[in-house]
């Protein structure tokens, strides 16, 4: 391939031969050039190559480790891979993405060729030649293959892990099940146990073989572990069935010690009930066997289990109705905050609510049933106990809450220090900056040691109460029995139910404040959604928001009084009417904070009116479904953002538009001119868009609003000063703008005006002084008046 730069010059005007036109052929580059200019371009077009081959190899490398999973998934549906290989996978792509979304920077457009663009052709041909656009593509593209799997590897690990634990429960279940039925085998004969026993092993095996493959995406094909959860259900039904508890077992233990070996079949109660359920089938028999203790157990695990089963089906939902309401523009990083905290901490609250509080209620229950008035005597010191955790509980919350407040505050003091250092540092404010960051750890300092003195309380309290219970109850039971009030196996078995509670109520007294905390998080995260989803589809639904099918864009401030809810006391609009007509221009003028800006976002719908109404097409705009006027309203503020990416995405962003589409509404807001002038044109890298002048920014944005064809277009202009012809030219994209070429009418036009330019436009001119509406008018009427506007003209030129 070959190409010389036609626009190159061989000679300059005055006949002085300069270098041959510059070369690229074939795997030869020649570059004859003197000048320093075209060098540079030819340069960074080199240098981009180059540093794009570099990630290519990283890329490249990465793909190819990565490589044998895909083909393992296609072929055999499953892949086998260690956790710590699949870390260190993980680890490999993660730097390999760091690395390249750091440097990928340097691939944009040199600064020095913003400033210097008589050699952009040279630059573009050589970086066409080098294919540099094509291949970053296609690395965006691959790099985009290598994201998906590592969110695939994420997922796996975690389900793998998951899988694993569950697995251990249930192996530790059936293995617990099965030792007691062994133990038990020899106080009762019958081989029917054994026999039962084995058919279990042996059924669970054949399950296990039959369903076990290697860790699924379950949360896609939640279905699937079903059979687990059917599994868990009978284990819980088995030992739920058992008649009589361990105690009772340990309690005939204790029968048999103080009687004679021989009489163990007739004394002790499990024995006994063991004699009567030889008659009964095999699977009665084991769920007869089945002590309490492990019945009460075996319950509260499983719970936890299913449990923790049904907050994994219900995390992605709550997470994806999270995501809809941070989309519908509701309080985004609250939302999203709390659901963290929600989903980290739900766990726990499922395994303390099923597993704690279960295995308190069935240990009381059981101990009532055993000797109630051995129970009635240790209940006083149980309550005790839970009361103690209780007020530990509050404590905890509340200083939880001071910690987090502290915290927060923490932050935005370091935060506000680190981002404006400049001038902390121009301030000689440093040791004030560092005495208020100091002054926020002590406060939380303070918090953590009053944590500290409660826990220390909690605890001390706790074990005191505990050893009061267990002596009382061994005190008064140890006498009842000396004196043949109630046996001695009724007292073992008694005090092994007394200790599950206690053992239960500690757990409640350490689970308790996480899960308040949960608790709370988790009804402000469904507030927050319950509001967005009335602010959204279900109220459309259900008729109470509205979406006006004959929109023509009239906007009526009517008789507004408004205060922020941040200062209620201060009004800052006070009875103001305006009605901005359809398809016409009104322009809001006015002394800073005369409240020019707070119309504007109550017609956003941010905040409400405290008298009067919004009015749009006659309809209160809190009747309007938020979603469909979201749509009919365009808004460029006086520092509009850009996205990272092209001049042409940006323009598009959102939108659908083809490339065409985006060129007219560039030429419109009479942003195609400098847009062309730029280095790549539409292509070109505008980053956050700080490359950009402020009057470019301005139109570039019009661009964005008038490609979404609102019929309400607010513009807030830029207060700094634009120079006389950039401000004519935003005033004529303005113009342009109020035409909407797709509809063939004209679009609502508010503005708020810092320019005469802009004004003299308006079909309406609307003076504001201290949120009162002092004039309005055109601008000859206005003028001639010789008023407050005219005043404000004056002082300006
Ligand atoms: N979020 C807020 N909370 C409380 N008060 C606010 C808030 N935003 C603005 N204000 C107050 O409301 C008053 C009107 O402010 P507004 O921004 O509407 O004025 P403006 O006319 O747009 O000013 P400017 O031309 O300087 O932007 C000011 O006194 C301001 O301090």
């Amino acid at each position: 391939m070959t190409f010389s730069m036609e626009d190159s010059q061989n000679e300059l005007e005055d006949g002085t031969p300069v270098a041959p036109a510059p070369k690229l052929s074939g795997d030869h580059i020649v570059l004859m050039t003197s000048s320093g200019d075209e060098a540079l371009a030819y340069s960074y077009a080199f240098a981009q190559s180059v540093k794009l081959a570099v990630f290519e190899t990283i890329v490249d490398a990465s793909i190819e480790k990565a490589k044998p999973i895909p083909e393992a998934l296609a072929q055999y549906g499953t892949f086998d891979m260690d956790e710590k290989l699949v870390k260190m996978q993980m680890g490999e792509i993660f730097v390999t993405k760091c690395s390249l979304t750091l440097q990928t920077d340097m691939l944009g457009t040199p600064e020095i060729l913003w400033e210097h663009d008589r050699f952009d052709a040279q630059y573009e041909a050589c970086r066409k030649y080098l294919e540099v656009g094509k291949r970053v593509e296609i690395l965006d593209q691959r790099l985009a293959v290598l994201n998906d799997l590592y969110s695939f590897l994420q997922t796996q690990l975690e389900v793998k892990h998951s899988n694993k634990l569950e697995w251990i429960v249930i192996v530790l279940i059936v293995i617990e099940i099965l030792l007691d039925l062994f133990h038990m085998s020899p106080f009762y004969t019958q081989r029917s146990v054994a026999v039962c026993a084995l058919l279990l092993v042996a059924g669970g095996t054949t399950a296990f073989a039959k369903e076990f493959k290697p860790p699924k995406l379950w949360l896609r094909r939640g279905g699937k572990r079903l059979w687990r959860v059917a599994l868990m259900t009978l284990l819980v039904l088995v030992a739920w069935r058992a008649p009589r508890a361990g105690p009772l077992l340990f309690a005939g233990g204790a029968g048999v010690v103080r009687s004679r070996p021989g009489q163990l079949l007739r004394s002790a109660p499990a024995s006994r009930h063991l004699r009567q359920s030889r008659k009964a089938r095999p699977m009665q028999q084991i769920w007869q066997i089945l002590p309490l203790r492990e019945r009460c157990w075996l319950l509260a695990g499983v719970c936890a289990l299913l449990g923790a089963s049904s907050l994994q089906l219900l995390a992605p939902p709550l997470l994806s109705r999270a995501l809809m309401a941070a989309e519908k523009g509701t309080k985004v990083a609250q939302v999203h905050l709390l659901a963290l905290v929600v989903f980290a901490s739900l766990d726990d609250v499922l395994n303390f609510l099923l597993r704690s509080g279960a295995v308190t209620l069935f240990g009381y229950l059981a101990m009532l049933r055993c000797c109630w008035q051995l129970t009635l005597v240790t209940t006083l010191v149980i309550a005790l106990l839970l009361l103690a955790t209780r007020c530990y509980a509050e404590v905890r919350r509340a200083t939880t809450a001071e910690t987090q407040d502290a915290v927060a505050e923490l932050s935005r003091v370091a935060e506000e220090s680190l981002s404006g250092i400049s001038t902390v540092r121009a301030l000689g404010a440093e040791e004030t900056h560092g005495r208020l960051f100091h002054e926020q750890n002590l406060r939380i300092l303070e918090v953590q040691k009053r944590n500290s003195y409660a826990l220390g309380a909690f605890c001390f309290g706790n074990a005191s109460l505990s050893g009061l219970c267990r002596a009382l109850g061994l005190a008064c039971g140890g006498s009842w029995a000396l004196s043949q009030k109630i046996s001695a196996e009724l007292l073992t078995q008694f005090l092994f139910y007394l200790d599950m509670v206690l053992r239960g109520a500690m757990d409640l007294g350490e689970d308790w404040p996480a899960t308040m905390e949960a608790v709370g998080a988790g009804s402000t995260v469904l507030e927050t959604l319950a509001h967005s989803e009335a602010d959204g589809e279900s109220d459309v639904e259900k008729g109470r928001f509205r979406a006006l099918a004959h929109f023509t864009g009239e906007v009526t401030f009517d008789r507004v009084t408004f205060a922020y809810p941040m200062r209620p006391s201060r009004q800052v609009l006070q009875d103001v009417t305006i009605h901005c007509r359809s398809g016409e221009m009104t322009a809001l003028v006015g002394t800073s904070g005369s409240g020019k800006s707070s119309l504007i976002n109550l017609i956003q719908g941010f905040y409400s009116v405290q008298k009067g109404e919004v009015l749009v097409d006659g309809v209160p705009l809190e009747d309007l479904d938020p979603a469909w006027f979201r749509d009919q309203l365009g808004i460029v503020g006086q520092e509009p953002h850009f996205f990272r990416g092209t001049v042409g995405q940006n323009i598009a962003w959102g939108t659908e538009a083809t490339k065409e589409e985006v060129i007219e509404a560039a030429k419109i807001s009479q942003a195609h001119d400098f847009i062309q002038r730029l280095p790549g044109g539409y292509e070109t890298q505008i980053g956050d868009g700080k490359l950009l002048s402020g009057g470019q920014r301005q139109r570039l944005a019009i661009a964005r609003a008038i490609l979404r064809d609102p019929p309400i277009l607010v513009l807030d202009e830029p207060t700094s000063a634009l120079d006389p012809s950039t401000s004519r030219l935003v005033s004529l994209a303005l113009r342009e703008a109020q035409w909407s070429r797709k509809r063939r009418q004209r679009r609502t036009l508010l503005v708020i005006a810092h320019r005469l330019s802009t004004v003299k436009d308006a079909e309406q001119i609307v003076v504001l002084d201290k949120g009162r509406v002092v004039e309005r008018g055109t601008h000859e009427e206005l003028m001639a008046r010789e008023g407050p506007f005219w005043r404000m003209v004056t002082e300006l030129s």
